[in-house]
């Protein structure tokens, strides 16, 4: 099984937000990742068949994606960043109402929806109106529509996005499970949210693709470029000023543990530790703000 992307471009007026990307996605987890505006939305909606592009095609086993129509609706499902619902629906209403959409048959509909809002951990809100759910809540019963069909392929814009850090772990382990014989593609800006479940990442930076490994690929090119030592707090600012600091922890004594990156080690004790994928993230993307990040 595999979705071939082959020089897929889009451009919006005067910007071009999708940049000649060729990528073959296969079976398992796949991360994308990028700075905000890198094309990650853009790309993702051409894959789901409802943004045309400016060049280029997608093939899912050789058959062009936009030829296959309904066939490929069929085995595919989406989380968009924002997904619509009315706000009268409860979350049995909407879920139903969203199986019929995609037509799945009506025997398996009510089996579907109670496993779904079961590993979920959604059943409880079941007669709930959407409206009046938290932020993770909404967003887990968006993943659910995306799975009511047991996709093939499975595209999710943002999902873990408002989810608490139990709901992001039960996320990873269920996607994880979900994933066999499957293609499954997430963006994030939580890398953590995928370093430890995608089998394979891809980087997206101005619209391309810049970079495509495992994590462990991914993470040698800045291998002996992450530093950590422990320094005066009171010496925190100055070093803030000239150092990509990219984590900062209180210790006793007024001491601050810090990590940084450097093609060098820039204090005096420093020693390397083993990258991790959020360095090699904030390596690339010196700009991401990583403070809305739960990790
Ligand atoms: N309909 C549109 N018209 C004009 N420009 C657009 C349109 N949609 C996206 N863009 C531009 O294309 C670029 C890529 O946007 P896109 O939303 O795909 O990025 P992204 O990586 O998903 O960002 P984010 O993480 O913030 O969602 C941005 O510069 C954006 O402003």
């Amino acid at each position: 099984m595999e979705l071939k992307i082959e020089h897929l471009s889009k451009r919006f007026k005067d910007k071009t937000a999708v940049d000649d990307v060729s990528l073959t996605l296969t079976s398992g987890v796949w991360g994308l990742l990028g700075a905000n505006g890198a094309g990650k939305t853009t790309l993702m909606r051409m894959i789901a068949d409802i943004m045309v592009p400016t060049n280029g095609a997608i093939y899912y086993d050789g058959q062009d994606i936009h030829e296959m129509g309904k066939a490929y609706r069929e085995l595919f499902g989406f989380l968009p960043q924002d997904f619509g619902y009315s706000r009268d629906f409860t979350v049995k209403d909407y879920l139903e109402y969203m199986a019929a959409l995609k037509d799945v048959p009506a025997r398996e509909t009510s089996r579907k929806i109670n496993h779904l809002l079961d590993i979920l951990t959604l059943s409880d809100v079941k007669r709930k109106k959407i409206a009046k759910l938290s932020g993770g809540m909404k967003r887990r019963v968006g993943i659910a529509q995306a799975m009511l069909n047991d996709p093939k392929i499975l595209v999710m814009d943002e999902p873990t996005a408002g989810l608490d850090p139990g709901e992001r772990v039960r996320f990873r382990n269920f996607i994880s499970e979900f994933s066999h014989d499957r293609i499954v593609l997430i963006s994030t800006h939580i890398v953590s949210d995928v370093e430890y479940i995608a089998t394979r990442n891809a980087i997206m930076k101005d619209g391309k693709i810049v970079d495509v490994g495992t994590t462990d690929e991914l993470v040698k090119q800045i291998e002996g470029k992450v530093w950590t030592c422990t320094i005066p707090a009171r010496d925190l600012d100055k070093y803030e000023m000239r150092l990509r600091i990219i984590n900062q922890r209180g210790e006793d004594n007024n001491q601050v543990s810090i990590r940084y990156l450097s093609d060098k080690s820039e204090i005096e004790g420093s020693i390397t530790i083993s990258p991790r994928l959020e360095d090699l993230y904030l390596w690339l993307f010196p700009q991401a703000d990583l403070s809305k990040e739960g990790n």
